[in-house]
């Protein structure tokens, strides 16, 4: 029989079933929740069990362990007058009252109890939500695009060494339909802005024809002439990967030279290159203007093919300046060049800088758009102004709205049931600064690869880093089949990592056309991904602003997600539940685990002042990032509607840290909601291009503030005096090139 205690703990178990959750389970349909489970713990064993005997051998090893661990643990807590199970009331007599232990005494003085777990703290995880709204799907039309053409790269009268080198080498033959459109209008020697769904073969749709180009040129090419073609990419991994590109088609035409500029490498090495010879240049934004500087070998007089990939990338954020400084210096000096734009999202920035820089742009789309109009365009003369957006047809969409103090739990239920209880899943989850990034990674290191066998394996890319640690991040997370990339938006433009097969938005992007980007980096070239959106009940309005988009959503319910706890007993609450319980009895003990699993996280970060620190920080930096959010989304993700108690959890602290409101703005005791952080800035930018034309005034505040692709060459003070006006977001945004 329950004792008292017990029944007080099994009572108030099921009253932080609360407002969200009491909402949320009466939308639950429990013998769907039950079966999920059940047929997902039937899949993990079947897993299990299939796999090698050594496999096999390991987990029994390890389940006899837990017993015997679990059975030394009674053991000693029948001597030691049983303390309460792993998840306590709250209101329940603290446990030193009942065995007199002044230590215990002094942990409950600080707010904290005691579970059966050896000094695991309680969290009330599920107590005073907000309400999860039900979701309200707006009809959506989807953009459509067709990937692939029956016609084939031999078709369009290249050269034979390249269309060999493209079959061979980068193993392509049949021609995209962005490939098809492109190409020819290229070879035709036309400017194009061309827009494509992400994962559609862009960069061949240029590469092919400039490569074509320049192989013909008469008398032939030498490093001695420099650059011919400048490739504009908006991050250092962009450029790596366009580079190797560039490397593989012109295996067969070995004196034509390309060359790489980034940030983070050593300027000296790049000028002695430049010096060399480079014939295809690419380069990051800001480290190309900081060699138009300081570089006396660069020279533009042969540029004769500009592309600019990612082109709305290379607008946002207040790196127009940059732009305007490459395009001068290219029109100062070169002859009449050939200019390409590109990206998945075309945005009026885009149709602003085709206006100042292009030539009767053919202007290339390839969609089926959610009007009658025809499947596939391409017409010359004026940009299209739409901004209903394609995603790729295969990818299936989902958003999850958690509250704020669950998202950590439910992030990594979604992690382990991804990566732990089912196989090859590689996954990217993007947040928004690079210490929530680093937070993450060192705390589901050091939680959930210990916790589990093999262990999860944890990356992290993000603009902080170093660059050499970058590029080996990107390599690896690229050559592997599995595991779990922890990133910022670094990471959300161009990258072809192969084989990913979920992308999470564990924070939410600054743009629909950001969710475009981000997701795009699964599902590419006709294969199948899937993606995960997090968003708070005060965040919901952003399904409406997809579906302005043309992109529809999926909803995932809270509680399949944290009922990925169940497979295996890591997370074990009180031990009383079995598969035939009652589905209430499930759902108490999903939300008990969940509770366990907070709590260890909670431990780890409160082990010693500088994880506590690291959690502060992180916590700051998600606060400084999300009042980053432009103008025209405030509505939906404004600071005020951030409860910081309760965002605080989701960094594993227990409570709402002092002394951030100087940071962030003043935190309203009453409400424990925080202040809008600074008044909004109010000045547009309209910066002059070489044309003399403007590029228009600026949408987002943090235009103002920063150059994005700033190289980090500047000197230290300045470098000094920009930080202290940038937000978290637009810090990171800085680290890019
Ligand atoms: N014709 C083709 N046949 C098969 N694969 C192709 C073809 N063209 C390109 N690919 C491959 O498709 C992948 C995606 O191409 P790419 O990176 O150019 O897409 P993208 O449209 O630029 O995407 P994003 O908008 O995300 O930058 C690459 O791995 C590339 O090698």
């Amino acid at each position: 029989m329950m004792s008292s205690a017990e029944d007080q703990l099994c009572l108030n178990i099921c009253n932080t079933l609360s407002s969200s959750s009491s909402s949320a389970s009466s939308r639950w349909k429990r013998q769907t929740t039950q079966q999920k489970w059940v047929k997902k713990k039937q899949t993990a064993e079947k897993r299990r069990f299939s796999s090698s005997e050594e496999d096999r051998r390991h987990v029994f090893k390890q389940r006899r362990l837990q017993h015997h661990d679990v059975a030394k643990e009674e053991e000693v807590q029948g001597q030691t007058a049983a303390p309460p199970p792993a998840v306590v009331n709250p209101q329940a007599p603290p446990a030193d009252e009942t065995n007199g232990k002044p230590e215990k005494k002094k942990k409950e003085k600080d707010g904290v109890k005691e579970t059966g777990r050896s000094s695991i703290k309680t969290s009330s995880l599920f107590k005073h939500n907000p309400d999860i709204p039900d979701i309200h799907r707006p009809l959506v039309s989807q953009v459509k695009e067709k990937i692939f053409t029956s016609d084939s790269f031999s078709d369009l009268h290249l050269h034979p060494h390249l269309v060999a080198t493209l079959n061979k080498v980068l193993n392509v033959s049949t021609l995209t339909s962005v490939q098809k459109l492109t190409i020819p209008a290229l070879l035709s020697g036309r400017d194009a802005v061309v827009r494509s769904q992400t994962g559609s073969g862009k960069t061949l749709s240029y590469a092919v024809p400039l490569v074509q180009s320049l192989q013909s040129v008469q008398p032939k090419v030498s490093r001695s002439d420099g650059p011919l073609a400048v490739v504009i990419v908006p991050t250092r991994e962009l450029a790596l990967q366009t580079f190797q590109t560039f490397q593989k088609l012109l295996k067969p035409f070995t004196w034509i030279v390309p060359g790489v500029l980034m940030g983070g490498e050593k300027r000296k090495s790049e000028k002695a290159r430049l010096r060399k010879g480079i014939n295809i240049l690419i380069s990051t934004p800001g480290r190309l203007v900081d060699h138009i500087k300081h570089t006396l070998s660069i020279a533009f007089s042969a540029v004769r093919w500009l592309v600019l990939d990612e082109a709305d990338r290379t607008l946002d954020l207040g790196f127009e300046k940059d732009l305007t400084i490459i395009l001068n210096s290219l029109n100062s000096t070169g002859p009449g060049r050939q200019n390409v734009l590109l990206s998945a999202t075309l945005t009026h920035g885009v149709t602003r800088l085709a206006d100042v820089c292009l030539k009767e742009p053919v202007s290339i789309r390839v969609s089926d758009p959610p009007t009658t109009t025809p499947a596939v365009t391409c017409e010359p003369g004026s940009v299209s102004q739409s901004q209903s957006f394609a995603v790729p047809e295969a990818l299936k969409q989902f958003v999850v709205v958690v509250p704020s103090k669950i998202r950590l739990v439910c992030l990594a239920a979604f992690i382990l049931d991804k990566c732990q209880f089912s196989q090859n899943n590689k996954l990217i989850v993007f947040v928004s600064s690079c210490e929530a990034v680093e937070f993450l990674h060192s705390l589901f290191t050091s939680v959930l690869s210990a916790n589990h066998k093999p262990p999860l394996e944890f990356l992290r890319l993000h603009g902080n880093m170093k660059q050499e640690e970058r590029s080996e991040v990107f390599q690896q997370f690229s050559s592997s089949r599995s595991g779990v990339l922890l990133c910022t938006d670094v990471a959300a433009r161009g990258l072809d990592l192969p084989q990913v097969t979920w992308i999470v938005q564990y924070t939410p992007p600054s743009a629909a056309a950001e969710y475009v980007h981000r997701v795009g980096r699964t599902a590419r070239i006709g294969g199948t991904g899937s993606s995960l959106l997090f968003l708070t009940p005060a965040e919901t309005a952003f399904i409406s602003e997809l579906a302005n988009h043309n992109i529809s959503l999926s909803e995932m319910k809270l509680l399949d997600i944290l009922s990925s706890l169940m497979i295996d007993d890591t997370y074990k609450g009180r031990g009383k539940y079995h598969s035939k319980s009652s589905s209430k009895a499930l759902e108490q003990e999903i939300r008990e685990r969940s509770t366990v699993l907070q709590t260890e996280f909670e431990n780890v970060v409160h082990l010693d002042a500088q994880s506590v620190q690291n959690a502060k920080k992180a916590l700051q930096s998600f606060l400084r990032a999300y009042t980053a959010y432009p103008t025209q989304l405030k509505h939906i993700f404004h600071i005020r509607s951030l409860h910081l108690g309760h965002t605080a959890k989701s960094f594993g602290l227990r409570d709402a840290p002092q002394g951030l409101s100087t940071a962030i703005g003043a935190h309203n005791k009453n409400r424990s909601r925080i202040r809008s952080p600074v008044k909004e800035q109010k000045k547009k930018l309209t910066s002059k291009t070489a044309g003399g034309k403007s590029f228009g005034p600026g949408q987002r505040e943090v235009r103002l503030f920063c150059s994005e692709f700033s190289s980090g060459l500047e000197g230290a003070g300045a470098k000094k005096k920009k930080k202290k006006t940038l937000s978290g977001r637009e810090e990171e945004m800085q680290q890019l090139d």
